[in-house]
Protein backbone atom coordinates (compact mmCIF):
# COMPACT_ATOMS: atom_id res chain seq x y z
CA UNK A 1 0.00 0.00 0.00
CA UNK A 2 1.57 3.27 -0.80
CA UNK A 3 0.75 6.21 1.43
CA UNK A 4 0.95 9.68 1.48
CA UNK A 5 1.42 11.34 4.80
CA UNK A 6 0.86 15.14 4.44
CA UNK A 7 2.31 17.29 6.78
CA UNK A 8 5.60 15.87 9.00
CA UNK A 9 4.58 18.08 12.17
CA UNK A 10 3.62 16.90 15.22
CA UNK A 11 1.34 14.55 14.33
CA UNK A 12 2.53 13.58 10.78
CA UNK A 13 6.17 13.00 11.99
CA UNK A 14 5.23 10.62 14.49
CA UNK A 15 2.26 8.21 13.15
CA UNK A 16 4.15 8.37 9.65
CA UNK A 17 7.87 8.19 11.65
CA UNK A 18 6.63 4.84 12.68
CA UNK A 19 4.77 3.56 9.62
CA UNK A 20 8.94 4.06 7.87
CA UNK A 21 10.76 2.76 10.98
CA UNK A 22 7.91 -0.51 9.72
CA UNK A 23 8.77 -0.72 6.23
CA UNK A 24 5.70 0.82 5.12
CA UNK A 25 5.63 2.07 1.47
CA UNK A 26 5.66 5.74 2.96
CA UNK A 27 6.10 9.13 1.62
CA UNK A 28 5.77 12.76 3.30
CA UNK A 29 4.40 15.67 1.39
CA UNK A 30 5.91 18.42 2.83
CA UNK A 31 6.77 22.35 2.23
CA UNK A 32 9.96 23.21 0.90
CA UNK A 33 11.18 24.31 4.38
CA UNK A 34 10.26 21.42 6.35
CA UNK A 35 11.70 19.48 3.19
CA UNK A 36 15.21 21.19 3.90
CA UNK A 37 14.48 20.52 7.67
CA UNK A 38 13.87 17.05 7.83
CA UNK A 39 17.35 16.42 4.78
CA UNK A 40 19.08 17.69 7.06
CA UNK A 41 18.28 16.51 10.50
CA UNK A 42 16.21 13.65 9.90
CA UNK A 43 12.96 12.80 11.05
CA UNK A 44 13.64 12.67 14.85
CA UNK A 45 11.27 11.42 17.49
CA UNK A 46 11.90 12.44 20.94
CA UNK A 47 10.60 11.81 24.69
CA UNK A 48 10.07 8.56 24.56
CA UNK A 49 13.65 7.33 25.53
CA UNK A 50 16.85 7.21 23.81
CA UNK A 51 15.44 10.00 20.01
CA UNK A 52 15.04 7.98 16.93
CA UNK A 53 15.69 9.18 13.75
CA UNK A 54 14.08 8.37 10.49
CA UNK A 55 15.35 8.96 7.18
CA UNK A 56 11.97 9.91 5.49
CA UNK A 57 11.19 9.74 1.87
CA UNK A 58 9.58 13.45 0.66
CA UNK A 59 7.69 14.71 -2.07
CA UNK A 60 6.45 19.08 -2.30
CA UNK A 61 3.61 19.46 -3.68
CA UNK A 62 5.16 20.41 -7.52
CA UNK A 63 6.88 16.95 -7.88
CA UNK A 64 3.82 15.11 -6.52
CA UNK A 65 2.91 13.26 -9.86
CA UNK A 66 1.14 10.22 -8.93
CA UNK A 67 -1.93 8.49 -6.70
CA UNK A 68 -1.43 6.87 -3.75
CA UNK A 69 -3.64 4.48 -2.14
CA UNK A 70 -3.71 5.93 1.66
CA UNK A 71 -3.56 9.42 1.98
CA UNK A 72 -2.98 10.43 6.11
CA UNK A 73 -3.88 13.65 6.02
CA UNK A 74 -1.99 15.47 9.48
CA UNK A 75 -2.19 19.48 8.63
CA UNK A 76 -3.66 21.86 11.05
CA UNK A 77 -7.24 22.95 9.89
CA UNK A 78 -5.46 26.69 9.44
CA UNK A 79 -3.52 25.08 6.34
CA UNK A 80 -6.50 22.60 5.58
CA UNK A 81 -7.68 24.33 2.14
CA UNK A 82 -4.01 25.11 1.01
CA UNK A 83 -2.97 20.92 1.69
CA UNK A 84 -6.18 20.03 -0.27
CA UNK A 85 -4.55 21.86 -3.38
CA UNK A 86 -1.36 20.72 -2.67
CA UNK A 87 -2.29 17.24 -2.04
CA UNK A 88 -4.86 17.06 -5.22
CA UNK A 89 -2.57 15.05 -7.87
CA UNK A 90 -2.29 11.91 -4.87
CA UNK A 91 -6.22 11.08 -4.92
CA UNK A 92 -7.85 9.00 -8.01
CA UNK A 93 -10.32 6.88 -7.52
CA UNK A 94 -9.47 3.86 -5.11
CA UNK A 95 -7.28 6.51 -2.62
CA UNK A 96 -8.68 6.57 0.77
CA UNK A 97 -8.05 9.15 2.95
CA UNK A 98 -7.48 9.28 6.61
CA UNK A 99 -7.82 12.62 8.42
CA UNK A 100 -6.35 13.06 12.05
CA UNK A 101 -7.61 16.82 12.34
CA UNK A 102 -9.97 17.12 15.45
CA UNK A 103 -12.97 18.56 15.15
CA UNK A 104 -15.30 17.78 11.71
CA UNK A 105 -15.58 20.18 9.18
CA UNK A 106 -12.76 18.62 7.30
CA UNK A 107 -15.20 15.61 6.32
CA UNK A 108 -17.20 17.72 4.64
CA UNK A 109 -13.61 19.52 2.62
CA UNK A 110 -12.49 16.31 1.74
CA UNK A 111 -16.02 14.88 0.29
CA UNK A 112 -16.18 17.72 -1.66
CA UNK A 113 -12.89 17.82 -2.82
CA UNK A 114 -12.28 14.12 -3.64
CA UNK A 115 -15.73 12.51 -4.21
CA UNK A 116 -13.34 9.99 -5.94
CA UNK A 117 -11.95 8.85 -2.62
CA UNK A 118 -13.29 7.09 0.55
CA UNK A 119 -12.77 9.44 3.19
CA UNK A 120 -12.10 7.87 6.65
CA UNK A 121 -13.61 9.00 9.77
CA UNK A 122 -10.79 9.40 12.13
CA UNK A 123 -9.43 10.56 15.64
CA UNK A 124 -5.56 10.30 16.61
CA UNK A 125 -4.92 10.25 20.81
CA UNK A 126 -1.48 11.44 21.13
CA UNK A 127 0.31 14.00 22.89
CA UNK A 128 3.09 15.48 20.46
CA UNK A 129 4.69 18.92 19.48
CA UNK A 130 7.18 19.85 17.50
CA UNK A 131 9.70 22.15 18.66
CA UNK A 132 11.58 24.60 16.88
CA UNK A 133 14.15 22.31 15.53
CA UNK A 134 11.71 20.63 13.70
CA UNK A 135 11.69 17.23 15.96
CA UNK A 136 8.85 15.29 17.07
CA UNK A 137 8.40 15.56 21.01
CA UNK A 138 6.35 12.89 22.21
CA UNK A 139 4.57 14.01 25.55
CA UNK A 140 3.01 10.70 26.98
CA UNK A 141 3.42 7.14 25.73
CA UNK A 142 0.11 6.90 23.96
CA UNK A 143 -0.73 6.96 20.32
CA UNK A 144 -3.89 5.74 19.10
CA UNK A 145 -5.15 5.74 15.64
CA UNK A 146 -9.30 5.13 15.88
CA UNK A 147 -11.00 4.95 12.42
CA UNK A 148 -13.80 4.07 10.75
CA UNK A 149 -16.46 4.49 7.55
CA UNK A 150 -18.71 6.75 7.82
CA UNK A 151 -22.58 5.55 7.83
CA UNK A 152 -21.73 2.07 7.32
CA UNK A 153 -20.11 -0.09 9.76
CA UNK A 154 -17.21 -1.89 7.64
CA UNK A 155 -15.86 -1.60 4.62
CA UNK A 156 -13.05 -3.40 2.55
CA UNK A 157 -10.85 -0.17 2.70
CA UNK A 158 -11.11 -0.34 6.64
CA UNK A 159 -9.43 -3.65 7.14
CA UNK A 160 -6.50 -2.62 4.64
CA UNK A 161 -5.90 0.73 6.48
CA UNK A 162 -5.88 -1.11 9.89
CA UNK A 163 -3.67 -3.35 8.06
CA UNK A 164 -1.41 -1.18 6.98
CA UNK A 165 -1.29 1.32 10.28
CA UNK A 166 -0.81 -2.12 12.51
CA UNK A 167 2.51 -1.27 13.43
CA UNK A 168 4.88 -1.02 16.80
CA UNK A 169 4.24 2.60 18.31
CA UNK A 170 0.96 2.70 16.38
CA UNK A 171 -2.26 1.42 18.32
CA UNK A 172 -5.14 0.94 15.70
CA UNK A 173 -8.83 0.53 16.86
CA UNK A 174 -11.63 0.09 14.62
CA UNK A 175 -14.54 1.68 15.78
CA UNK A 176 -17.97 0.83 14.84
CA UNK A 177 -19.39 4.94 14.71
CA UNK A 178 -16.70 6.81 14.18
CA UNK A 179 -18.79 10.13 13.58
CA UNK A 180 -19.48 9.87 17.36
CA UNK A 181 -15.91 9.06 18.04
CA UNK A 182 -15.00 11.97 16.68
CA UNK A 183 -17.65 14.22 18.22
CA UNK A 184 -16.87 13.45 21.74
CA UNK A 185 -13.35 13.80 21.18
CA UNK A 186 -14.46 17.68 19.42
CA UNK A 187 -16.48 18.44 22.56
CA UNK A 188 -13.05 17.51 24.96
CA UNK A 189 -11.00 19.34 22.54
CA UNK A 190 -13.50 22.49 22.33
CA UNK A 191 -13.67 22.50 26.32
CA UNK A 192 -10.37 22.26 26.82
CA UNK A 193 -9.72 25.17 24.08
CA UNK A 194 -12.56 26.97 25.71
CA UNK A 195 -11.81 26.67 29.34
CA UNK A 196 -8.09 27.52 29.26
CA UNK A 197 -8.19 29.75 26.28
CA UNK A 198 -10.92 31.49 28.36
CA UNK A 199 -9.11 31.84 31.66
CA UNK A 200 -5.74 32.11 30.03
CA UNK A 201 -4.21 29.46 31.83
CA UNK A 202 -3.33 25.65 32.76
CA UNK A 203 -5.92 23.73 34.46
CA UNK A 204 -4.07 23.73 37.93
CA UNK A 205 -4.62 27.27 38.40
CA UNK A 206 -7.88 28.25 37.17
CA UNK A 207 -9.59 24.97 39.41
CA UNK A 208 -7.57 26.64 42.26
CA UNK A 209 -9.28 29.62 41.72
CA UNK A 210 -12.71 30.44 43.31
CA UNK A 211 -15.60 29.92 40.48
CA UNK A 212 -12.76 27.63 38.64
CA UNK A 213 -14.58 24.35 38.54
CA UNK A 214 -17.99 25.20 38.49
CA UNK A 215 -16.61 27.18 35.00
CA UNK A 216 -14.78 24.29 33.82
CA UNK A 217 -18.14 22.48 34.17
CA UNK A 218 -20.35 25.08 32.51
CA UNK A 219 -18.03 24.80 29.53
CA UNK A 220 -18.28 21.06 29.44
CA UNK A 221 -22.06 21.26 29.49
CA UNK A 222 -22.23 23.58 27.00
CA UNK A 223 -20.07 21.40 24.20
CA UNK A 224 -21.97 18.30 25.40
CA UNK A 225 -25.66 19.33 25.15
CA UNK A 226 -24.52 20.32 21.29
CA UNK A 227 -23.02 17.16 20.65
CA UNK A 228 -26.24 15.77 22.41
CA UNK A 229 -28.74 17.78 20.06
CA UNK A 230 -26.38 16.94 17.28
CA UNK A 231 -27.27 13.14 18.14
CA UNK A 232 -24.10 12.13 19.55
CA UNK A 233 -24.52 11.68 22.81
CA UNK A 234 -21.26 12.00 25.45
CA UNK A 235 -21.12 8.48 27.51
CA UNK A 236 -21.40 9.68 31.08
CA UNK A 237 -18.12 7.65 31.42
CA UNK A 238 -16.25 9.82 29.18
CA UNK A 239 -17.77 13.27 30.22
CA UNK A 240 -16.29 11.82 33.98
CA UNK A 241 -12.77 11.13 32.62
CA UNK A 242 -12.82 15.24 30.79
CA UNK A 243 -14.07 16.76 33.96
CA UNK A 244 -11.31 14.79 35.66
CA UNK A 245 -8.62 15.80 33.80
CA UNK A 246 -10.13 19.57 33.66
CA UNK A 247 -10.52 19.55 37.24
CA UNK A 248 -7.32 18.09 38.82
CA UNK A 249 -5.68 20.01 40.82
CA UNK A 250 -2.36 21.48 40.61
CA UNK A 251 -2.66 20.04 36.46
CA UNK A 252 0.02 21.85 33.85
CA UNK A 253 -2.76 20.77 31.17
CA UNK A 254 -3.23 23.37 28.51
CA UNK A 255 -4.20 22.86 24.74
CA UNK A 256 -2.89 23.02 21.67
CA UNK A 257 -5.65 25.79 21.12
CA UNK A 258 -4.20 27.83 24.30
CA UNK A 259 -0.81 27.42 23.15
CA UNK A 260 -1.22 28.96 19.93
CA UNK A 261 -3.72 31.60 21.36
CA UNK A 262 -0.50 32.81 23.44
CA UNK A 263 2.03 31.99 21.03
CA UNK A 264 0.74 34.81 18.65
CA UNK A 265 0.02 31.76 16.24
CA UNK A 266 -3.04 30.83 14.15
CA UNK A 267 -4.92 28.97 15.87
CA UNK A 268 -7.97 26.31 14.74
CA UNK A 269 -10.33 28.15 16.89
CA UNK A 270 -13.06 28.88 13.83
CA UNK A 271 -12.53 24.66 13.06
CA UNK A 272 -13.31 24.05 16.49
CA UNK A 273 -15.10 26.74 18.15
CA UNK A 274 -16.57 28.39 15.37
CA UNK A 275 -18.06 25.18 13.97
CA UNK A 276 -19.67 24.23 16.86
CA UNK A 277 -20.94 27.57 17.71
CA UNK A 278 -22.39 27.39 14.04
CA UNK A 279 -23.89 23.63 14.89
CA UNK A 280 -25.14 24.88 18.30
CA UNK A 281 -27.27 27.78 16.53
CA UNK A 282 -28.84 25.57 14.10
CA UNK A 283 -29.86 23.18 16.53
CA UNK A 284 -31.28 25.41 19.43
CA UNK A 285 -28.75 25.00 22.17
CA UNK A 286 -27.42 28.09 23.82
CA UNK A 287 -23.53 28.30 23.75
CA UNK A 288 -22.74 31.54 25.18
CA UNK A 289 -19.37 30.86 27.30
CA UNK A 290 -18.05 28.61 24.14
CA UNK A 291 -19.18 31.69 22.05
CA UNK A 292 -17.46 34.16 24.62
CA UNK A 293 -14.07 32.25 24.09
CA UNK A 294 -14.27 32.23 20.28
CA UNK A 295 -14.96 36.24 20.46
CA UNK A 296 -11.57 36.46 22.09
CA UNK A 297 -9.96 34.12 19.75
CA UNK A 298 -11.21 36.04 16.48
CA UNK A 299 -10.06 39.61 18.07
CA UNK A 300 -6.87 38.12 18.92
CA UNK A 301 -6.50 36.55 15.13
CA UNK A 302 -7.33 40.18 13.93
CA UNK A 303 -4.95 41.33 15.77
CA UNK A 304 -2.13 39.37 14.35
CA UNK A 305 -3.08 39.60 10.80
N1 LIG B 1 -0.34 17.38 18.38
C1 LIG B 1 -1.17 16.57 19.02
O1 LIG B 1 -0.82 15.99 20.06
C2 LIG B 1 -2.53 16.30 18.46
C3 LIG B 1 -3.03 16.98 17.36
N2 LIG B 1 -4.26 16.67 16.86
C4 LIG B 1 -4.81 17.35 15.69
O2 LIG B 1 -4.06 16.93 14.56
C5 LIG B 1 -4.01 17.97 13.58
C6 LIG B 1 -2.54 18.22 13.23
O3 LIG B 1 -1.91 18.74 14.38
P1 LIG B 1 -0.34 18.71 14.60
O4 LIG B 1 0.28 17.56 13.94
O5 LIG B 1 -0.14 18.93 16.05
O6 LIG B 1 0.08 20.06 13.83
P2 LIG B 1 1.55 20.55 13.46
O7 LIG B 1 1.45 22.01 13.28
O8 LIG B 1 2.56 20.00 14.40
O9 LIG B 1 1.80 19.85 12.07
C7 LIG B 1 1.13 20.21 10.91
C8 LIG B 1 2.13 20.14 9.78
O10 LIG B 1 1.43 20.27 8.57
C9 LIG B 1 2.32 20.89 7.67
N3 LIG B 1 1.61 21.44 6.55
C10 LIG B 1 0.67 22.43 6.56
N4 LIG B 1 0.24 22.65 5.29
C11 LIG B 1 0.92 21.79 4.49
C12 LIG B 1 0.92 21.57 3.09
N5 LIG B 1 0.13 22.27 2.26
N6 LIG B 1 1.75 20.63 2.59
C13 LIG B 1 2.55 19.93 3.41
N7 LIG B 1 2.61 20.10 4.75
C14 LIG B 1 1.79 21.02 5.27
C15 LIG B 1 3.03 21.94 8.48
O11 LIG B 1 4.26 22.16 7.87
P3 LIG B 1 4.91 23.58 7.57
O12 LIG B 1 6.13 23.61 8.41
O13 LIG B 1 5.21 23.53 6.12
O14 LIG B 1 3.90 24.63 7.95
C16 LIG B 1 3.18 21.23 9.82
O15 LIG B 1 4.44 20.63 9.97
C17 LIG B 1 -4.72 19.17 14.22
O16 LIG B 1 -6.04 19.25 13.79
C18 LIG B 1 -4.69 18.87 15.73
O17 LIG B 1 -5.76 19.47 16.41
C19 LIG B 1 -5.00 15.64 17.37
C20 LIG B 1 -4.54 14.95 18.46
C21 LIG B 1 -3.31 15.25 19.12
C1 LIG C 1 -5.40 17.54 24.08
C2 LIG C 1 -4.77 16.76 22.93
C3 LIG C 1 -3.28 16.72 23.03
C4 LIG C 1 -5.33 15.35 23.11
O1 LIG C 1 -4.93 14.43 22.22
C5 LIG C 1 -5.15 17.36 21.62
O2 LIG C 1 -5.64 16.73 20.74
C6 LIG C 1 -4.93 18.83 21.39
O3 LIG C 1 -4.50 19.56 22.28
O4 LIG C 1 -5.21 19.26 20.26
Amino acid sequence: MKILVVGAGATGGYYGGRLAQAGRDVTFLVRERRAAQLRERGLRITGLGDDEVVEPALVTAADLDHTYDLVLLTVKATGLEAALDDLAPAVGPGTVALPVLNGMAHLDSLDARFPEAEVLGGVVRIVATLTDDGDVRVMAPLAQVRVGPRGTTTSPALEAVQEALDVPGIEVQPVPDVLATMWHKWVFIVATGAVTGLARGPVGPIVAAPGGEGFVRAVLAEATAVAEAAGYPVPERETDASLALLTEPGSSFTSSLYRDLVAGRATEAEHLLGDLTLRARELGVATPLVDLALLQMRVAEAQRA
